[in-house]
């Protein structure tokens, strides 16, 4: 910034001093040629030598100031989108799921490549123009202030117009944001490997093709339109200008023909003039272009403003349970609804979870099981009620210490492009590099087998988006899933669906060691499964948000509501006998 604050003053003051030169010249030559003075002429051909030293310095002063330029716009970008990433960070779960906010965060992020280095380069450009026009003015005035006055009036028209259009294009753009993210959208199935087989099956290429260009055109009729508006405002003020122009040209000549100019004055005055309106231009340019661009960064000031604070604890300083043994987890009459929706996704649930059970979460699609795990990880508050963990309620605690005691394995877990050793190893940051740990949660997650048949064992790339990586099918992916969640020495572990895609062996020998992996600690089983159910204590039944049913299998089974109807239904489409005497424990 300060190389080219500095250089860019020093470029400003060059074009009034060459200029000025180029006037010494010339009525050096006329001198000359009227003396017939060898003196003056030596004199004037240094001048020459003078102006040609000072334009090479402009010409080299223009490059080193795009070079700093280059310098700042990479590490402006970085700047930018490091703080972007930040602020992601920061985002609650319910931001990532609120279009609004994915809209401030995708025009955040289109500002961020350039916008921010253009309104600096910009502010330093209005710095270096508005100096080069001081220098123009006091010469222009002393030749008439008239003249000055007009090139200032001449110019200002086109000057507020530009400031309109700039507010105009950021409306366009602002009104946009959802349509272009739809686009991004469109752009994204297109082109992502794991819709491809989906797109090429029902031939979708078509009809997702069709939206995008219809899309694109609506964005292209509205580009051109207001590109049109702007192209005849500009040539409308442009002939303003020239006539401006014309119109002291003639004054100028005029006055040197009536003898009270020299020529050099007038090729001054001509120079001034022209290169003062241009000067003029381009400073009122460079305002509205920053005016501009400051609109369209208050776009990203608006995502780093999106208020992040409701995670915090209540208390501080926040309240911690004892760590690193197992605590009772309690739902106290816990109803939640999701933000602008009617419905409940739970309501009035009380449930304890004594430290150490194992519970069962079952129930139809949409019944509440996903957000029942939300609200314990405090993603989400419950609208009423409380949770209480260890006894203290979620709310004091802070989120991260809170976190930090689960384990979990999600129903859409992540598949990370990265190395075998850290697809699991991330499971413990404190931790992720300790290669004897990764080999242990390995053998516990059941993926020890599957990095044996690796080519570089751990040190496999897995996935295919990078060179020389390994994709791997999706129950071997959630083997991984799994071996991540033993990474960390948890208090709880939370697994939905977590034998989804492993085959008949896996699960057994999952279920056979689900027991003593679990250990003392708490566990949470969200599954449509009831051969993964049944290695529970107790089993929850949610409905409609609602606690339906609780209590163990046997007991749920003897009492012959709808967790034995399921039951019924599971065991005559899979052949199953529902004897209680096969449960896990
Ligand atoms: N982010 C959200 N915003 C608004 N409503 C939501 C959101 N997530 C879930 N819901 C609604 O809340 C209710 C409970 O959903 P939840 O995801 O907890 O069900 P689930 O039991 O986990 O279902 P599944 O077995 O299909 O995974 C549903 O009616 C669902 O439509």
């Amino acid at each position: 910034m300060v190389w080219s604050a500095g250089l860019t003053l020093l470029a400003a003051l060059l074009p009034p001093a060459i200029v000025y030169v180029g006037k010494l010249v010339v009525d050096g030559v006329l001198a000359a040629t009227k003396t017939r003075s060898e003196a003056l002429s030596s004199h004037t051909l240094w001048l020459v030598a003078l102006e040609f030293a000072l334009v090479l310095v402009s010409a080299a002063l223009g490059r080193l100031i795009a070079l700093v330029h280059e310098v700042l716009q990479a590490r402006l970008t970085t700047a930018t989108n490091l703080k972007i990433l930040h602020k992601a960070l920061a985002l609650e779960l319910r931001h990532f799921e609120d279009p609004q906010v994915h809209d401030t965060m995708q025009k955040a992020r289109r500002v961020a490549d350039s916008r921010p280095l253009v309104i600096v380069v910009n502010l330093f450009s209005t710095v270096q123009h508005g100096v080069t026009l001081a220098s123009y003015a006091a010469l222009l005035l002393a030749l008439s202030p008239w003249s000055a006055l007009i090139l200032v009036a001449a110019s200002l028209p086109a000057f507020f117009v530009e400031a309109r259009l700039a507010r105009e294009s950021f409306e366009l753009h602002s009104e946009r944001a959802g349509a272009a993210r739809r686009l991004d959208y469109l752009e994204w199935l297109l082109t992502r490997d794991n819709h491809a087989k989906e797109v090429k099956l029902y031939g979708l290429g078509s009809i997702i093709l069709d939206r995008y260009q219809r899309l694109a055109r609506l964005f292209y009729e509205r580009d051109r339109k207001y590109e049109r508006r702007r192209l005849s405002f500009g040539l409308g003020f442009g002939a303003l200008s020239i006539l401006a122009f014309y119109g002291c040209y003639a004054f100028v000549v005029a006055r040197t023909v009536m003898g009270v100019l020299t020529l050099g004055e007038m090729i001054l005055y001509i120079a001034v003039f022209r290169q003062g309106q241009t000067a003029l231009q381009a400073t009122l340019l460079s305002i509205g272009s920053v005016y501009r661009e400051s609109l369209f960064m208050s776009d990203l000031f608006q995502y780093l403003a999106v208020p992040t604070d409701q995670e915090g604890a209540r208390v501080l300083p926040p309240r911690s349970p004892v760590r690193g043994r197992a605590q009772t987890i309690e739902f106290r009459d816990v109803s939640f609804r999701y933000a602008g929706q009617q419905g409940w996704a739970l309501r009035h649930v009380n449930l304890t979870l004594p430290a150490g059970e194992k519970l069962a979460v079952v129930g139809e699609n949409g019944a509440g099981k996903s957000t029942f795990v939300k609200l314990l990880l405090r993603f989400y508050e419950p609208t009423e009620g409380s949770i209480t963990y260890g006894g203290v309620d979620l709310r004091d605690m802070d989120p991260g210490d809170l976190r930090s005691r689960f384990s979990a394995v999600f129903q859409d877990f992540v598949r990370y492009q990265f190395s075998a050793a850290d697809n699991i190893g991330l499971g413990d940051t404190q931790h992720w590099q300790d290669a004897a740990r990764i080999q242990a949660a390995a053998e516990k997650g059941g993926a020890s087998t599957l990095i044996e048949s690796l080519p570089r064992k751990l040190d496999t790339l897995l996935g295919l988006w990078f060179e020389s990586g390994q994709d791997l099918s999706v129950g071997q992916w959630q083997k991984l899933a799994v071996s991540r969640a033993f990474m960390r020495d948890a208090e709880a572990l939370i697994l939905d669906e977590p034998t989804a895609s492993l085959d008949a062996r896996a699960e057994q020998r999952f279920f056979e060691s689900f027991r003593a992996l679990a250990e003392d600690r708490t566990a949470l089983i969200i599954s449509h499964r009831f051969s993964t159910v049944r290695i529970a204590d107790r089993v929850v039944v949610l409905h409609n948000g609602e606690i339906q049913e609780l209590g163990s299998h046997e007991e749920l089974l003897r009492r012959g509501g709808q967790y034995a109807h399921l039951f019924q239904l599971h065991a005559d489409g899979h052949g199953d006998e529902p004897a209680s005497g096969r449960a896990g424990r």
